[in-house]
């Protein structure tokens, strides 16, 4: 099944001389690994916006987009005011328990009725991930979302998403200047000059 497809796609921000990157054609389907790799200003994130239907391409043609993406970058993003749980349930009011469970999966399942904006790094960035994925993305994108998390936790997020890929089929791409933070061994690269 086709989750996103881009044909001879091309994209230049207003006021720059030279588009971000031109004649990209790319078909992501269900359960494909991706890791979007090349320098820093390449357009890796431009890229994943595109996919997840936040860039219009203003060369070539989006074909297909996905319904539902879920996104996590390297600063969390959270909503500093609401707790830990309320942050998940804004985004899946009826999840409750699958949250407390996430955040079981995840060691942090004393933090739920913690403030956002007291939590460290890693821990935001754990929640940001579970946020990302209560939202049932088709796709879910990655962009050095995991720079906080020490190994042994980097470990449980990595089996949290794959048990979350194989049991709904989501595709993952991935953006990490390290590889050893590559949730995908198998990654299928895309390098932007
Ligand atoms: N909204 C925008 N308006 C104008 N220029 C932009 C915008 N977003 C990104 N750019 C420019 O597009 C280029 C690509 O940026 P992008 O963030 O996609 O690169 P990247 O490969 O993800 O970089 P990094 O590895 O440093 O995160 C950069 O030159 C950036 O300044």
């Amino acid at each position: 099944m086709i989750l996103f497809a881009a044909e001879k796609a091309g994209l230049q921000f207003p006021g720059r001389c030279e588009p971000v990157f031109s004649d990209l054609s790319l078909t992501i389907r269900k359960g494909d690994n991706l890791r979007l790799t090349g320098p820093s200003g390449s357009g890796k994130t431009s890229l994943m916006r595109m996919i997840a239907g936040l860039e219009r391409p203003t060369t070539g043609r989006v074909l297909a987009l996905p319904q539902n993406t879920g996104m996590a970058f390297a600063e969390p993003r959270l909503l500093p005011r609401l707790s830990v749980l309320e942050n998940l349930l804004f985004i899946a009011p009826d999840a409750g328990r699958e949250a407390r469970s996430m955040l079981d999966a995840v060691n942090i399942p004393d933090l739920a009725d913690k403030s956002a904006a007291s939590l460290s790094k890693g821990q935001a960035q754990r929640v940001a991930l579970l946020r990302a994925l209560l939202a049932r993305p088709d796709i879910l994108l990655l962009d050095e979302a995991f720079g906080g998390l020490d190994t042994r936790v980097w470990q449980v997020v990595r089996d949290l998403v794959f048990e979350r890929a194989n049991r709904d089929g989501l595709a993952l791409i991935e953006i990490s200047h390290d590889p050893a933070r590559l949730l995908s061994a198998n990654a299928k690269g895309i390098c932007l000059a």
